[in-house]
């Protein structure tokens, strides 16, 4: 099967953007991962699918697939690139559009330096919703909140890393570093994806402090790897670094491929929404040749 795509990133976060608001491809989870290939397919972090509005108060849903092919609640930097290109594409002319996402809707706007805020709701405290099982685990208390001591069995033997949980539709754990070039990235990072508190696995959030106002993170993703940013990963990161008392409400967050900048009043209101401003660009087109994969 022949397929047209667009290739797009968000501060090094990179996608292909598939259109199936005139119809659907049917892609397999194996295909997904075939086009997320970095040798043998596009090569990309997530596939972003844009498909029709399900109901009449929304103008588009948008679907996430992780490079290992599994589908995802929610993507920051695909959302950026998602209102790119729906508006390159002519698909909308309304400057802010309401999307539908696997775990919930958001609200993306174009503006007009070019770089794109997104409304990414509320974040979830909430475990169950996490999801994150807290059995066995005491949580430490951290700057009026609080952090849970998971046990990663490296081979040197345990360690224990306290981390910050919280959702932005999709589930986030993030661990204070020193200094994100030094960090335990490769190591804990995949060791953290998997650990059995997290029934769904986990993204993983290495995140140093510069000051109130400016941080450094690196995101190992779960079903991707380490990315060069991950939009959601900086708004948990800095959910947690407000929540801790480390940060205030406005903060710029530095990854390794670009800067993302993030607001949330939750020092006032744990409901406030996160507002994520960033970069959102078009790389190139093409088609590609599509296997059938089962
Ligand atoms: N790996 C994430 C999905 C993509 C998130 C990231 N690329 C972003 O910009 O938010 C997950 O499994 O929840």
């Amino acid at each position: 099967m022949r397929i047209p795509f667009t290739k797009m990133q968000g501060a090094g976060n990179d996608f292909v953007v598939l259109d199936e608001t005139r119809g659907r491809f049917g892609l397999s989870t194996a295909q997904y991962r075939f086009l997320a290939d970095r040798h043998f397919g596009v090569g990309a972090d997530q596939i972003l699918t844009v498909r029709p509005a399900p109901t009449p108060e929304l103008d588009f849903e948008y679907l996430i697939h992780n490079a290992d092919g599994g589908e995802v609640e929610n993507c920051g930097n695909g959302a950026r690139c998602f209102v790119r290109y729906v508006h390159e594409r002519g698909l909308t002319h309304k400057p802010t559009v309401r999307v539908k996402v696997h775990g919930g809707a958001i609200e993306l706007r174009l503006n007009a330096d070019g770089r794109v805020t997104v409304d990414m709701g509320a974040p979830v405290f909430d475990l169950e919703r996490l999801p994150f099982d807290p059995t066995g685990l005491q949580p430490q208390v951290s700057g009026g909140w609080q952090t849970w001591p998971l046990a990663l069995d490296l081979p040197a033997g345990v360690v224990t890393a306290p981390v910050a949980v919280v959702s932005m539709g999709n589930p986030h754990a993030v661990l204070l570093v020193d200094d994100v070039e030094t960090a335990p990235v490769a190591e804990w990072g995949p060791l953290i994806e998997r650990h059995p508190a997290f029934p769904k696995r986990v993204n993983a959030g290495f995140l140093q402090i510069v000051d109130r106002t400016q941080v450094k993170l690196r995101v190992y993703e779960r079903g991707a790897g380490e990315t060069l940013a991950c939009g959601t990963g900086a708004c948990a990161a800095v959910v947690a670094g407000i929540r801790l008392g480390l940060l205030d409400e406005q903060v710029d967050v530095q990854a390794r491929g670009g800067r993302l900048t993030i607001a949330w009043a939750g020092g006032r209101d744990l409901a406030a929404p996160v507002l994520m401003t960033g970069p959102a660009v078009t790389v190139f087109q093409g088609e590609i040749e599509v296997p059938e994969l089962a």
